[in-house]
């Protein structure tokens, strides 16, 4: 294994040899990502090779160098796929999913009424990201084959640990090897579905029914070639380059990171929540009534809740459901102030620490959505920094910041929404003496070690 390793390891990319720098400050994050955004553009290549000798694995959004590739991909997402308009299409599946997680919590919950938050979250939310991405045909088995291998995907790849020690090098290439295999066994799932999604698109594209990813990628074509550029320079290159469709690997690639990235983060923040829920009832109550205010008022379609929205960013500042966020700073010379060292580095911002800064928040470790509404030391804060100031950064910060972050906060609200309006949600009997555990778990997304087991009491008042 040892002299596997250090063989493979001569065809390390320069990002994993390279010094690991750490971002913790509010402060230094802003100056980094808002006043040198143009240094900070890569993302490191942590998972190169498919295996094979000289074969560089396939990119998606998140990997792709920032440069023409990137760009289009981009827009694809953002204009074509997740932009409000098209996005908002998606009310008739989400809220098929809403009534299903309760239809479900009301008949897990059986005799003592506990259930796992985070399984009957997941499973309510994955058929409609299944469904945004392969269209409305697709089958409840083919959801569950779907959900199975990305949930192996995520529980074999584990960001944390990369590089640094000979250990960690040795977990790396394991890891690696888990990749490849579970990486394989997405493409088995998906690729039969892209298939068949190929000879049935554009079937339902007009008639105010969304667009499925899938037949968005099948129409795409990216710029052959894709070097990596810095910034506004590059702009306006792709439209001068020859373009080529997509391949199958970047299809899975593209595929695994849309459905893996948009139902696990919203999870996490939905389990985060009820959990600080569970610990503060008072909070809980008073956003009840919010809600059950809101809904006699009609539901003033469209808008969120006041509170709603004060309890779920307060959930992200506290427990981002991505632990950190990385960048190939390939020229430190050109940000000046950050005294990166010379070869350059790659640069890991760590958004949980961020957003605990005590010198940008008062009583940082504290669950108080109040900070959030008019009056509080973060009114007019979003879950997105402006160029002034980072005080949080849940969905990162600059140009590649998350395209999803409007379809997760609207999920993560939706679904908050109804459990609050539908359970009393308490500790369940085993956590009733020892309390939640609020302990972390870093994984591609900061799970809680316990998973929350909690008692669902339907409300008799229920709406
Ligand atoms: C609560 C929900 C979510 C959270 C907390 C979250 C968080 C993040 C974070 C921290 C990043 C890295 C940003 C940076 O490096 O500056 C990111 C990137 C990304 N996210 Fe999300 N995300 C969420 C939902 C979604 C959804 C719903 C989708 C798609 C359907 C999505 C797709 C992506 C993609 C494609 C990227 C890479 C963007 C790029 O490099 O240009 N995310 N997300």
């Amino acid at each position: 294994v040892f002299r596997r390793t250090t063989r493979r390891g001569r065809r390390d990319p320069a990002a994993l040899r390279q010094p690991t720098v750490q971002i913790h400050d509010a402060d230094v994050a802003r100056r980094a990502l808002v006043d040198y955004a143009d240094a900070f553009l890569h993302r490191p290549a942590i998972l190169p090779f498919t295996g094979k000798p000289g074969h560089r694995r396939s990119d998606n959004l998140t990997t792709v160098p920032y440069g023409p590739q990137w760009r289009v991909l981009r827009r694809n997402l953002t204009g074509g796929i997740l932009h409000p308009s098209r996005a908002s299409l998606l009310a008739p599946l989400q809220q098929k999913a809403v009534e299903a997680l309760v239809a479900d919590i009301a008949a897990r919950g059986g005799g003592d009424g506990e259930v796992f938050v985070r399984d009957v979250v997941r499973d309510a939310l994955f058929p409609v990201a299944a469904r945004f991405c392969f269209g409305e045909d697709v089958g409840e088995r083919d959801v569950r084959d779907l959900q199975r291998v990305l949930q192996e995907f995520e529980l074999d790849v584990v960001v944390e640990g990369f590089g640094g020690s000979m250990l960690a090098n040795l977990l790396h290439w394991w890891r690696l090897r888990r990749f490849v295999a579970a990486s394989r066994r997405q493409a088995d799932v998906f690729l039969p579905l892209i298939a068949a999604r190929r000879r049935t698109q554009h079937r339902d594209a007009d008639g105010g029914v969304f667009r499925p990813y899938v037949d968005s990628l099948l129409d795409l074509c990216v710029p052959v070639g894709n070097d990596a550029d810095d910034g506004a320079a590059g702009e306006g290159k792709e439209e001068r380059l020859s373009h080529r469709a997509l391949t199958d690997d970047e299809m899975v690639g593209l595929v695994s990171e849309f459905l893996g990235g948009g139902t696990e983060s919203v999870v996490s923040c939905v389990e985060w929540t009820i959990a600080r829920l569970v610990i503060q009832p008072e909070i809980q109550n008073k956003l009840r009534r919010e809600i059950v205010a809101a809904d006699r008022q009609g539901g003033a379609r469209g808008t969120t809740p006041a509170y709603l929205r004060a309890v779920i960013l307060e959930s992200l500042r506290l427990h981002p459901p991505v632990p950190l966020t990385m960048r190939d700073v390939r020229s430190p010379q050109a940000v000046e102030h950050l005294s990166l060292p010379d070869g350059g580095a790659r640069v890991h911002f760590i958004l949980g620490h961020i957003g605990r800064d005590g010198k940008a928040w008062k009583d940082p470790d504290e669950f108080r959505p109040e900070r959030f509404m008019a009056g509080g030391e973060a009114e007019g804060v979003g879950p997105l920094p402006g160029p002034k100031e980072v005080r949080m950064m849940p969905f990162g910060a600059g140009r590649r910041y998350c395209p999803g972050m409007g379809l997760g906060v609207a999920h993560a609200c939706l679904i908050v929404a109804a459990l609050v309006r539908e359970f009393e949600w308490a500790a369940a009997a085993a956590a009733a003496t020892g309390g939640v555990d609020l302990t972390e778990v870093n994984g591609f997304f900061k799970m809680m070690r316990t998973p929350l087991r909690a008692r669902a009491t339907p409300r008799r008042t229920s709406t």
